[in-house]
């Protein structure tokens, strides 16, 4: 399990102030969510994670060690995939080929090397049965499968990388009810397998379902950080319409 700190995170776009000191701290096993209003900073704080963009000031720590990441491949390397909107999968592959897209196992028969997809759709159905194992046949094209089906095959793309730490940006933002519900207990499944999960929802009723805690950004600050009792729906909507900094009981 792995723990992950930010610590006074600075981040402009030209002009834009897009984070002014912000801090994250996420519990090793927790599933911890980021919310806040648009434009509050949440994805470039989850790209700065994910080594897509690098912080101007400020430090990642993982595990307590200072790191940081040039590239997605180096957030990878240390065990944080993020899971993106768009999902990343090739909806024309068999479920197990996007699993391994770009990292496929391979036997070597008669000095020829050939793809090992009895292996691939072994392994796949293993990081599968973590999940949602109602998903079995793991030749079905990704183009088959609902919503909820599709972001468990990038999660088990994660996995397939071992990832210790699950970054999930916006899972339902357009799902149906029995969709999210589906998403609500991939989630859950992370989080019984030893996974850091780290949520961007704007969804306040499935953070507060799931999440152990929610860090609330507000104009690339930090607001406040909620967690047991006083993680509820209508709590989080009332710090995020009111910009308020101090509990409310
Ligand atoms: N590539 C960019 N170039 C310029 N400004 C940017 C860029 N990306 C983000 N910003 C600005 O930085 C600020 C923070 O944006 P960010 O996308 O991190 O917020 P957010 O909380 O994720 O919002 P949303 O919920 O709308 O996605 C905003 O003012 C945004 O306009």
């Amino acid at each position: 399990m792995t723990k992950i700190s930010a610590r006074n995170i600075y981040k402009n776009y030209g002009a834009v102030e897009a984070l002014r000191g912000v801090s994250l701290d996420v519990a090793e096993g927790e599933i911890h969510a980021v919310c806040g209003d648009n434009g509050a900073g949440k994805s470039t704080l989850i790209k700065i994670l994910a080594g897509v963009e690098q912080p101007d000031q400020g430090e990642l720590l993982v595990d307590g060690a200072a790191r940081r990441f040039d590239s997605p491949t180096a957030a990878l390397k240390a065990g944080l995939a993020t899971i993106h909107q768009d999902l990343a999968v090739a909806p024309d592959m068999a479920i197990y080929q996007n699993i391994f897209m770009g990292a496929e196992l391979t036997r070597s028969v008669l000095g020829l090397r050939l793809l090992d997809k009895a292996r691939m759709r072994r392994e796949s159905l293993g990081y599968m049965g973590q999940l949602n194992d109602s998903i079995t046949d793991m030749n079905a094209k990704v183009n088959a499968l609902s919503g909820g089906q599709r972001q468990a095959v990038a999660i088990c793309r994660a996995l397939r990388w071992n990832a210790n730490v699950v970054i999930l940006d916006e899972p339902t933002a357009a799902l149906g009810v029995r969709e999210t519900e589906q998403v609500l207990q991939l989630v859950r499944s992370l989080k019984r397998a030893g996974k850091t999960v780290i949520l961007i929802s704007h969804a306040m009723k499935d953070v507060a379902a799931l999440a152990d805690r929610v860090t609330i950004l507000r104009t690339g600050e930090n607001q406040i950080t909620l967690d047991g009792g006083d993680l509820t729906a209508d709590n989080l909507a009332h710090y995020i319409l009111s910009g308020e900094v101090n509990r409310v009981h």
